[in-house]
């Protein structure tokens, strides 16, 4: 991962994309912990790497494993790869995952969206991230991109240079919630993240929970 994580950090300057970053300090958990952050388009992957700690590895859809040479380098890095559609099958890796992450002291990031999502806002979260940190009992830290909408056009996937600012937010310690924590943690979380995308990104978050710029 870390071959690739070099790799893939030159291509902002590819794409002239600057990130301004808010908050690395929370990272230092001092253990294992499960890092939670939006997910709008593969630009990600740069905005990933920026900051990717070491020893993370990070969770994927399936099918991102059949992507010919792409899927091995991501196979190699470490990557595990999980089936959406089977919640079961999910459920059992995960539960693995909880497993491991504590014997091999690893960190673990994943898409709690669940799918890339360009339209300005966050989905609601999917709950598997929360319920991985709470059977392994380890943190949650969130982690923010500011909105790519000011400099990516998804539609002719197209954009211009621009700046990503990055926050890492404050650790959310799970030692002693159980399953029946799960929404609440979720909820926390995601209300969190939301705040700060908006902030981010300089959105203003209307009171009927839609987002307009400042400027309009
Ligand atoms: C030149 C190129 C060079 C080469 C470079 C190559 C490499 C470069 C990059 C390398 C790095 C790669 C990075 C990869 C990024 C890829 C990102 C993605 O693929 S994002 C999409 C995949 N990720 C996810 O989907 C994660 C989010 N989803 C979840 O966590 C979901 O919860 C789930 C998938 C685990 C389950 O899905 P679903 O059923 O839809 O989810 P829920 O609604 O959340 O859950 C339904 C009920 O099940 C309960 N639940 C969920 N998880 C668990 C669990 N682990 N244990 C127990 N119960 C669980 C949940 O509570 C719900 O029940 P309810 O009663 O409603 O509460
Ligand atoms: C268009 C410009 C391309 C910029 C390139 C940026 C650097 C890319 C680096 C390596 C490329 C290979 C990385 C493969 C990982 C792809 C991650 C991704 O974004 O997969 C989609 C997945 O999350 C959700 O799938 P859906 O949104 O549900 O379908």
């Amino acid at each position: 991962m870390r071959i690739i994580k070099t790799a893939v950090k030159t291509f902002k300057y590819l794409y002239g994309l600057r990130f301004e970053v808010k908050g690395l300090e929370n990272f230092k958990v001092g253990s294992p912990c499960v890092i939670v952050s939006n997910h709008q388009s593969i630009l990600d992957m740069m905005g990933l790497m920026e900051i990717l700690p070491d020893g993370c590895v990070q969770i994927a859809k399936k099918e991102l494993l059949y992507t010919g040479s792409v899927g091995l380098v991501m196979y190699l890095g470490g990557v595990i790869f999980i089936n959406r559609k089977s919640t079961s099958n999910a459920k059992m890796v995960m539960a693995d995952v909880a497993k491991t992450m504590l014997s091999e002291n690893v960190m673990v990031w994943i898409y709690p969206e669940g799918t890339r999502n360009g339209n300005g806002d966050l989905l609601p979260f999917k709950k598997g991230a929360f319920h991985l940190a709470i059977q392994a009992q380890v943190p949650v830290v969130p982690v923010v991109y500011s909105s790519f909408s000011s400099f990516y056009d998804r539609k002719k996937n197209l954009f211009t240079s621009g700046k990503i600012r990055v926050e890492v937010l404050e650790p959310i310690e799970t030692k002693g919630l159980t399953p029946e924590d799960v929404t609440e943690l979720t909820n926390r979380c995601y209300s969190t993240m939301r705040e700060t995308f908006f902030r981010l990104s300089g959105l203003v978050n209307e009171p009927n929970g839609s987002a307009r710029t400042h400027l309009q």
